[in-house]
């Protein structure tokens, strides 16, 4: 999916919603469990529930993968059954020596047809730049993460008395551009999110942490917006478990179209 692609679902939707797809067999309603496939009958529920107020989708390789092969199969099978104007991201944080990255992206991108892939940054240029040799496809760059441990090394300052993610940030704009690479930043980083958007002005940021992690959409919504909209708001558990009975996927619609709905507010005040 190409920028310009992205930025017409915000606009079309005004929303710049990101389900999470974090499934996870001990959390959905058990009566799902009978099912063939408990967790794609799940994800395809809230797909159909969310649809409307979402521009992206976000399952956590991790749940998947947790569940072997038939884990992969849902994944899959999840995957085929969004509508291709969506946007959907692999959240794997994957990233090795070049070589390997290569056979990541192939998994990610070609095999499973995923847009876009989350990468980590630690080992450096060559183990991100396999990702970007792939058309119209997106590296999500690992940059202010949400959790507490981000203290340990993101913030470390160096000699030059920027922070690690500050150095993350600027270095990672020699390898790509705000037409393939965007950035992950903690909803419950509001301190340093306007600082970051003023360095990356045009980029993309996913911002994971609105919700069950306490961040604010408003106060993101405020610094991160631009003018193709630039953010991609993700929540997982609190619209895909904001009930656990059997109209778990109509709450779920209905959490989504919160979000949407002041989300559309801080679109038409741009
Ligand atoms: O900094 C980060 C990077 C990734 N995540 C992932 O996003 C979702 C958040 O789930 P919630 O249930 O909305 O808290 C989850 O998949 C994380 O692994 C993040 O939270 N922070």
């Amino acid at each position: 999916m190409t920028y310009e692609q992205l930025a017409g679902q915000i606009r079309e939707k005004s929303s710049y919603l990101c389900v999470g797809l974090d499934t996870a067999l001990d959390k959905i309603p058990q009566y799902l469990l009978k099912e063939k496939d408990p967790v794609f009958e799940f994800n395809k529920q809230i797909i159909d529930a969310t649809i409307d107020y979402a521009v992206a989708y976000k399952p956590n390789i991790a749940f998947y993968e947790a569940l072997g092969p038939s884990g992969w199969e849902s994944l899959q099978k999840t995957i085929d059954y969004l509508p291709k104007e969506v946007f959907t991201i692999a959240d794997a944080k994957r990233g090795d020596i070049g070589n390997t990255s290569n056979m990541y992206a192939k998994a990610f991108f070609e095999n499973m047809h995923f847009d876009s892939i989350t990468v980590a940054p630690y080992m450096g240029s060559d183990s991100v730049e396999p990702f970007l040799t792939f058309k119209d496809k997106w590296v999500i760059l690992l940059a202010l993460t949400s959790n507490t441990g981000a203290q340990d090394f993101q913030f470390e300052e160096l000699a030059n008395q920027k922070p690690l993610y500050q150095k993350v940030i600027e270095q990672s704009q020699n390898w790509g551009n705000y037409e393939n690479m965007m950035y992950v930043i903690g909803a419950t980083r509001n301190e340093q999110f306007e600082h970051i958007r003023k360095l990356i002005p045009n980029h993309f940021l996913l911002v994971p942490g609105v919700g069950a992690q306490g961040g604010s959409l408003k106060d993101i919504s405020k610094i991160g917006l631009n003018n193709n909209g630039g953010l991609l708001v993700n929540s997982s558990r609190g619209i895909i478990y904001a009930s656990t009975e059997k109209d778990f996927a109509h709450v779920a619609g209905q959490k989504a179209k919160e979000l949407q709905e002041e989300m559309k507010i801080y679109l038409n005040e741009l």
